[in-house]
């Protein structure tokens, strides 16, 4: 089923947590809220939901008004993060349970709740764990569980709120790879809620970025991650680092830098932003040219598979250099060095135009 959102405003009191927000998510994809906490993401998925409803703008399912349907006739299912499951029920009575619920006229017979149950549980590979109680289970146990639990009722949208929040971080990874396998099967329309960029860019087909109430930027990963429309969406997603500067008559002018462009023509001395990334940028001991900027190393830190190395400027300021391991080790960099930073990417905001 596809959702359109259009125009949704909601606002508590005279705060506005959503501010003309519209998105369309075609049938079958698997959509990521993403943004930091309070941008508006869980008020979304509750007015998606039918939980919360908009102050105006419109819900649309299959291309129908949808915005003042009841949650019960909205065909969706949940998983929150601490959505509990019932604990004194067994896994299987916890999948069977919004079956067996339903009015006795539609209601499947015994045997065909049992066939549902056992092709959940083959789905979230817990047949083993059938009679076990919630209690019994780990965490990531229990979230498997209570999403075979939403999808019993064959719902025609999955929300999902930061439902692997409350693990730790190696069952997260793993339940993240689950659950985009899990989506590849099933096909069901999702919208999943999190504040984790990595866990949106592994998860998604499109990830939609949210802020203070509205949507900065949607596409698939890979748009919003090499084209990050605003200087919120680069900061958002990936460590980066910034420099202050002017953009004069083709030239833009920063901690030292200087890059040419034709977009930067017809500005005259105004402000801008440089980002890079921190795996964008090289050390070098030597340099032959004007790209790199003279540094000092402040500390060098290793972080698993990368070792993040910390650099002040000439100009006093920091910048946070990662560099795979190898690379690092074939430096052999010593706190108080002097070298080179050569910034390989470098994106641009001014007021008026991005490159
Ligand atoms: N029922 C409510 N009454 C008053 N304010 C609310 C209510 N629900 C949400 N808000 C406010 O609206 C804003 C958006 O909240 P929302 O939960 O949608 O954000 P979020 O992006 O999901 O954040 P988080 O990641 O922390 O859950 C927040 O500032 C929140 O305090």
């Amino acid at each position: 089923m596809s959702i359109d959102i259009v125009g949704i405003t909601k606002n508590f009191g005279s705060f506005t947590a959503l501010d003309q927000v519209s998105l369309s998510v075609p049938s079958g994809e698997l959509v990521a809220l993403l943004g930091p906490s309070g941008s508006g993401k869980t008020s979304l998925l509750r007015i998606i939901a039918g939980l919360e409803t908009p102050d105006s703008g419109h819900v649309l399912f299959n291309g129908e008004e949808a915005t003042n349907r009841q949650v019960q006739e909205r065909k969706v299912g949940f998983v929150f993060q601490h959505y509990a499951l019932f604990r004194h029920m067994t896994v299987y009575d916890n999948i069977a349970f919004g079956l067996t619920v339903k009015p006795k006229k539609i209601r499947p017979t015994k045997l065909d709740i049992r066939d549902k149950v056992f092709t959940l549980l083959k789905l979230i590979q817990l047949e083993q764990l059938a009679d076990r109680y919630p209690a019994q289970l780990s965490g990531g146990q229990r979230q498997r569980v209570a999403l075979a639990r939403a999808l019993a009722v064959e719902p025609q949208v999955l929300l999902l709120d930061e439902p692997f929040g409350a693990l730790d971080a190696k069952v997260r990874l793993e339940l993240r790879r689950w659950l985009r396998r899990l989506h590849d099967e099933i096909h069901v329309t999702s919208v999943f809620v999190t504040h984790d960029q990595e866990e949106a860019l592994e998860v998604a087909d499109r990830i939609v970025v949210m802020n203070q109430g509205r949507i900065e930027q949607q596409g698939t990963p890979s748009e919003v991650y090499d084209h990050p429309a605003t200087p919120f969406v680069f900061d958002f997603l990936g460590n980066v680092n910034l420099f202050q500067g002017r953009v004069h008559e083709g030239k833009a002018r920063m901690a030292g830098l200087e890059l040419a462009s034709p977009e930067f023509a017809t500005a005259h001395n105004a402000p801008a932003l440089g980002y890079v990334r921190s795996h964008d940028i090289e050390i070098e001991r030597e340099t032959l040219d004007l790209g790199a900027l003279e540094a000092e190393v402040r500390y060098v830190l290793s972080v698993g598979p990368l070792v993040r190395v910390n650099l002040a400027l000439v100009d006093g300021n920091g910048i946070e250099v990662d560099l795979a391991r190898d690379v690092a080790d074939r430096l052999r960099l010593s706190v108080g060095e002097k070298v080179f930073a050569r910034p390989r990417k470098i994106r641009v905001f001014t007021e008026d135009y991005q490159i």
